[in-house]
């Protein structure tokens, strides 16, 4: 089943002469074990498309569907734990809780959807130990560096056998063998059967995706293999 689709999509800001037309029709589907990369200028909807996909925006016209689900439909308690138990999601501003340790934070939203708390930090230390930090797991956040914190939000994306990995520019200002870690934890999680979405600047980072969607003044217009057609649209683009 299409994990993720977006049927023209539409997403305005504002009103009037201010009015932002942040997205103006967009249609994509990804499909389980697909990790996709959205590509773009500055301004041009990437963001904006992650939110939606996510269900932390709504379109202002067109339908957004996880699983087949027209996120629209549900109540805010639905939509509530269709975030929580189906999308995970690893955005540059990390969000963990810097009160809670590294497992603690993973087992968050396992605890939150009613798993007790045993099995939950059971389930969060094989997530930590997928993503090769178990020794970290009583660290807080600021005892953590970048790219160790950035695999705590990794795990936290994926524990629970999320469906839908969504992630903006997951490699923010990490090092680049840290940044392509990460990047192979999330293509490792698409492989496992997860879809995934990759917002990314770089042409070597959405080299890790199995197609490239290009989007420009919030339309899509190419959608393509990945490199080298990714970095002819770069170039092309600057
Ligand atoms: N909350 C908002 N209010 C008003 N305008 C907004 C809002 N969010 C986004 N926009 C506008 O929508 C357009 C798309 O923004 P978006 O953040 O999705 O772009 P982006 O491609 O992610 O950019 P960047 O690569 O710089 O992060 C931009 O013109 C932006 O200014």
């Amino acid at each position: 089943m299409t994990v993720l689709e977006l049927r023209d999509v539409h997403r305005t800001h504002g009103a009037g002469e201010a009015m932002v037309h942040a997205l103006r029709g967009v249609s994509i589907a990804v499909q389980p074990g697909e990790l996709v990369a959205v590509m773009g200028p500055s301004g041009s909807g990437k963001s904006t498309l992650l939110n939606l996909a996510g269900g932390l925006d709504g379109p202002t016209g067109g339908e957004v569907f996880v699983e087949g689900t027209a996120i629209s439909q549900l109540s805010r308690r639905s939509l509530a734990a269709l975030r929580r138990r189906a999308i995970g999601y690893v955005f540059q501003d990390l969000n963990l809780l810097p009160s809670l340790t590294a497992i603690e934070n993973v087992a968050l939203p396992l605890e939150l959807d009613g798993m007790s708390v045993r099995k939950a930090r059971a389930v969060a230390a094989k997530a930590l130990d997928d993503v090769a930090i178990s020794e970290l797991a009583l660290r807080f956040p600021d005892e953590m560096s970048g790219g160790q914190q950035q695999r705590v939000a990794i795990a936290r994306a994926v524990v629970g056998e999320r469906r839908l990995v969504l992630a903006d520019e997951p490699t923010g200002a990490l090092d680049s063998q840290t940044g392509e870690s990460v990047l192979r934890l999330l293509r490792a999680r698409c492989d496992a059967g997860a879809a995934g979405v990759l917002v990314t600047h770089d042409a070597r980072h959405a080299g890790w995706a199995d197609r490239v969607i290009f989007l420009r003044d919030g339309l899509v217009v190419d959608a393509s293999g990945p490199l080298p057609e990714a970095e002819g649209l770069l170039e092309a683009a600057s």
